[in-house]
């Protein structure tokens, strides 16, 4: 069982989320859905007891499985008790050499085998393909078969179209029927469908573009290029190549070069907001005192886009730009993508967004 009682969150010293109400029965799965920064992952660490709150909650012998996936497998359990779950399967394991859904399959095995009563997890379809993401709703559904009491935070409502609750999460928490879900997230501009345009336009300097190989393919300076393909097809280390910093045959790209990684923490690591540029600041209503880590996913991704947009690389790479935001923000990266004037290349699992933003779509693997 899974509970909360006008729960209230605080994160950097505010009220983030206010008086929410839930619970999930035993052999339930409820969804968590909402714009970026709406509070999900908030809720989901004062659950485990990271973030303050007030009120009641109480989830029965909680398992989480977080944004960082790697966090379960690397940190809470030791490599032998990794190994004895996962070396049913395989038979030699390097968690490194695992794809992004090997990792949540892994992670999930280990929760059905923990005994616990209720699993939290946090955008586990964030980075997958189409087709591993069925797998991964699958296996979580599977917690739900087995009389657990599962809470998922996730964007890709679709994956999760016949949860038992849904809940809309966006400063507070409400329950809705799935269309009121729908036309309320519509109407407010998040999707998942139909999305708003920002009132403010982004604040993205000129650039110049340069000119890419792709697998032996010319690529006209400026081009917004889409890399397509399943989950360890190499789409990543595509970007690595043509960010210069691995060798492969067919691949050229030019400097200066901006990367922003899938994970936007990592892009940020311990940097402060003292160097950002003053037009990101603003148009981001952050101040140069805010850490950049206490930024949610999808604000970090947008905000690591815009600053790396202001060092006007000539070729910008992005890993994912969509992985884990919602409609909103995902049509805000697409703007600003497609107006900077450099060469950009994106590596993307959302086909909406590639069709919208790129100009060249190239299958890898
Ligand atoms: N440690 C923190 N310090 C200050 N503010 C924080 C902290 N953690 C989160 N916030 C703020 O709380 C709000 C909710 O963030 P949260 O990460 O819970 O959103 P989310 O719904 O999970 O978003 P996303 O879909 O992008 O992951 C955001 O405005 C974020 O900037």
């Amino acid at each position: 069982m899974i509970w909360a009682k006008c729960l209230t969150v605080y994160a950097g010293g505010r009220a983030v989320v206010e008086c929410a109400d839930f619970e999930v029965k035993p052999g339930e799965l409820a969804v968590f859905y909402g714009p970026t920064g709406g509070g999900k992952s908030s809720i989901v660490k004062a659950l485990a007891g990271i973030y303050k709150s007030d009120g009641e909650y109480r989830a029965e012998r909680p398992y989480f499985i977080f944004q960082d996936v790697d966090f379960n497998l690397v940190f809470a359990y030791t490599d032998e008790e990794v190994r004895s779950v996962a070396c049913r399967q395989t038979e030699r394991l390097e968690i490194s050499k695992l794809s992004m859904g090997q990792r949540q399959l892994l992670a999930l095995r280990l929760a059905l085998e923990s005994g616990a009563k209720s699993v939290i997890l946090d955008e586990p379809l964030a980075f997958l393909d189409p087709g591993t993401a069925i797998k991964v709703a699958s296996a979580v559904k599977e917690l739900r078969d087995a009389g657990i009491s599962v809470l998922v935070a996730e964007h890709r409502l679709e994956f999760f179209l016949d949860a038992d609750r849904f809940y809309l999460v966006d400063r507070g928490v409400q329950e809705l029927g799935f269309d009121d879900l729908l036309i309320t997230a519509s109407r407010r501009g998040y999707g998942p469908y139909f999305t708003r345009h920002w009132e403010r336009p982004f604040p993205i300097p000129k650039g110049r573009g340069c000119e890419v190989i792709i697998r032996w393919m010319k690529y006209p300076p400026g081009s917004k290029i889409a890399l397509m393909g399943p989950v360890g097809s190499g789409k990543t280390y595509t970007l690595y190549a043509l960010a210069g910093v691995v060798k492969m045959e067919g691949v050229r790209g030019c400097r200066p070069v901006g990367f922003v990684p899938q994970n936007p923490y990592l892009y940020f690591g311990d940097i402060d907001l003292s160097k950002a540029p003053r037009e990101v600041l603003q148009w981001a209503g952050l101040d140069r005192s805010a850490s950049p880590l206490r930024l949610s996913y999808g604000e970090a991704r947008l905000l690591a886009v815009l600053w790396e947009v202001w060092k006007r690389p000539r070729l910008l790479l992005i890993d994912e730009p969509t992985a884990g935001v919602d409609r909103r923000y995902a049509e805000a990266l697409g703007e600003v993508i497609a107006n900077y004037g450099g060469t950009v290349v994106f590596a993307t699992h959302d086909p909406i967004f590639a069709e919208r933003y790129a100009e060249y779509k190239i299958r890898i693997g």
